[in-house]
């Protein structure tokens, strides 16, 4: 009798010879089951922490019956099992210490990896930016239509925001994100919106993207598109028309793209159902939050139900009472912040001018549009009247000069924009209607005829340049009426990198209220000429 039989069919007299073909195949199979078991256990590292104790814990159990109830025979079973057993512990520890060790050395390279593109994080959990675009695939099972669609868009690389905020929200994190103007992102919270859906649906609205303006809104639904194409997602902009005739109960809709303002309307009056909704995005979040708009957002966060929706906050400008705020609905949010917190672009280079009274400005203007007019252009001020006057003045200088603000209808202010972004306009004249989101790709310069009123409208006006690395330029006039407030805009100025004089540095510190001081008109032909 073989060796490793003995001990089992010890005081069995077996008859070899006869059962020789019998026993050459007992003893094959009983090799091969021996060479297949021990590294499959350990090999598809199959074993989880509570695994390895709750072997531990039989192992132990083990060894006490064998010590109060000793039997005979069954000792060496009992005894090659338990070696078996160990060596599976010995190997499952050393893979749970290197596990351990790998994940310390991914945290410290993802740490290299952010400091590297200026990207700050905190929160739990935090989920490892993305290196590259192809990372969608292999970390997150990307379908190829959208990595297809990013590419023919010309984007090499994820911006700092987009390597963050995708992975964030990929992985079922509620988000608070803030990052420069023009940095891309519209593609941070489009992305993984798309990535999540996987396919378009009949069941009612997954997505809400709430845009503070109707032109931010058109812009983002149009990216949307652009990122889904290949696949028939349902896709809808709230428009006035939508609001007022649409049945909600019926139209397909994957993802909604409106201002608070629409949607409240349509939830009061054609009972939109948002009780399905996955994600909900607050774009330029801090605009959403201010008073006008706040009861809006709020009666929208309330109909977005569903307990396991994400919520996410975008915005170049994120003041700390709004993080407060919206902390109180969110969960376990990760925030997210490329460069330092409410920071201009650091690709647009800004320059302060005094004009001394508001008759200088007009003077100054015409002088510079007379030096160099490098267009497009954009030109700021303080409300629609005074738009209205400057687009006066500047038709008599031949400029092709278009104005927009919230006193014009729809298609005006569509084609404004269109004209502008077609190069037919050289010059568009705005008041803060299109300070947020707007992505004119070519904006050369943005003028501040009239002075922000607060920091947080400097910085999102003069990022309608310097959009996606490009550079940028923006002139602000300022009047001895401003120069109390020129401080703000000077930190804001000298945290991106720009020289400010040092006269203004040691101006006081003012607290920011809203700075809109009544200004004399622009016109300069009197009332008579006018009519
Ligand atoms: N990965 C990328 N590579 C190159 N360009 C990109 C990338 N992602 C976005 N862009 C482009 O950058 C521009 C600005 O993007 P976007 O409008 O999303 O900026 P933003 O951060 O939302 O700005 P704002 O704060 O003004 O709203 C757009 O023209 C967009 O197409």
């Amino acid at each position: 009798m073989e060796k490793e039989s003995s001990f089992l069919f010890s005081g069995i007299t077996f008859n070899r010879k006869k059962f020789a073909g019998d026993f050459a195949r007992f003893k094959e199979k009983k090799e091969s089951d021996d060479t297949q078991e021990k590294p499959n256990l350990i090999e598809n590292g199959s074993f989880t922490k509570e695994e390895v104790k709750l072997m531990r814990s039989d192992k132990k159990r083990k060894r006490k019956t064998a010590i109060s109830d000793p039997v005979e025979g069954f000792s060496v079973f009992k005894s090659s099992k338990s070696k078996a057993v160990d060596e599976v512990i010995a190997q499952t520890e050393d893979e749970i210490l290197e596990g351990k060790k790998e994940y310390h050395r991914q945290l410290e390279r993802d740490a290299l990896f952010r400091k590297k593109h200026n990207i700050h994080v905190s929160g739990s959990n935090l989920p490892s930016p993305l290196q590259n675009f192809t990372e969608l695939r292999t970390r997150y099972n990307c379908k190829s239509y959208i990595l297809r669609n990013l590419a023919e868009l010309g984007f090499r690389e994820p911006t700092p925001i987009q390597r963050q905020a995708i992975p964030v929200l990929l992985s079922g994190r509620e988000c608070f994100a803030c990052a420069p103007t023009g940095s891309g992102k519209t593609f941070a919270f489009l992305c993984p919106i798309l990535m999540k859906l996987v396919h378009a649906s009949k069941d009612g609205i997954r997505a809400v993207i709430l845009c503070p303006t109707r032109e931010l809104a058109a812009q983002t639904a149009r990216e949307c598109k652009k990122l889904s194409k290949g696949k028939k997602f349902h896709i809808k902009l709230m428009t006035k028309q939508l609001t007022k005739s649409a049945d909600f109960s019926k139209l397909p809709c994957d993802i909604l793209i409106a201002t608070p303002f629409r949607v409240q309307f349509a939830i009061r009056k054609r009972k939109l159902d948002l009780s399905k909704v996955e994600f909900l995005v607050l774009d330029e979040s801090d605009k959403l939050f201010e008073l006008g708009l706040v009861k809006q957002v709020d009666a929208v966060v309330k109909a977005c139900s569903n307990p396991s929706i994400l919520r996410s906050l975008f915005s170049a400008t994120l003041p700390d009472t709004v993080e407060d705020l919206a902390r109180t609905i969110m969960h376990d949010a990760v925030r997210v912040i490329i460069g330092r917190k409410n920071s201009a672009s650091e690709s647009i280079k800004q320059k302060l001018i005094f004009v001394g009274s508001e008759e200088g400005k007009l003077l100054a203007l015409r002088q510079s549009f007379a030096e160099s007019l490098n267009p497009p252009v954009l030109l700021f001020v303080q409300n629609k009247e005074r738009a209205k006057e400057l687009h006066k003045e500047l038709k008599y200088d031949n400029i092709r000069a278009d104005v927009i603000h919230a006193d014009l209808p729809q298609i005006q202010r569509e084609s404004a924009i269109d004209n502008f972004r077609s190069g037919k306009t050289w010059v568009l004249i705005a008041t803060d209607v299109i300070a947020r989101g707007m992505d004119f790709k070519g904006v050369n310069c943005v003028i501040n005829y009239d002075f922000p009123d607060s920091p947080a409208a400097y910085i999102h006006r003069i990022g309608r340049s310097g959009r996606a690395g490009r550079s940028g330029e923006a002139i602000t006039l300022y009047t001895e009426a401003d120069v109390p407030f020129l401080r703000n805009i000077a930190n804001v100025m000298t945290a991106s990198g720009c020289e400010v004089p040092e006269w203004i540095l040691a101006l006081p510190k003012k607290k920011w209220r809203k700075h809109r001081p009544h200004r004399e008109s622009i016109s300069t032909k009197s009332k008579d000429e006018d009519e």
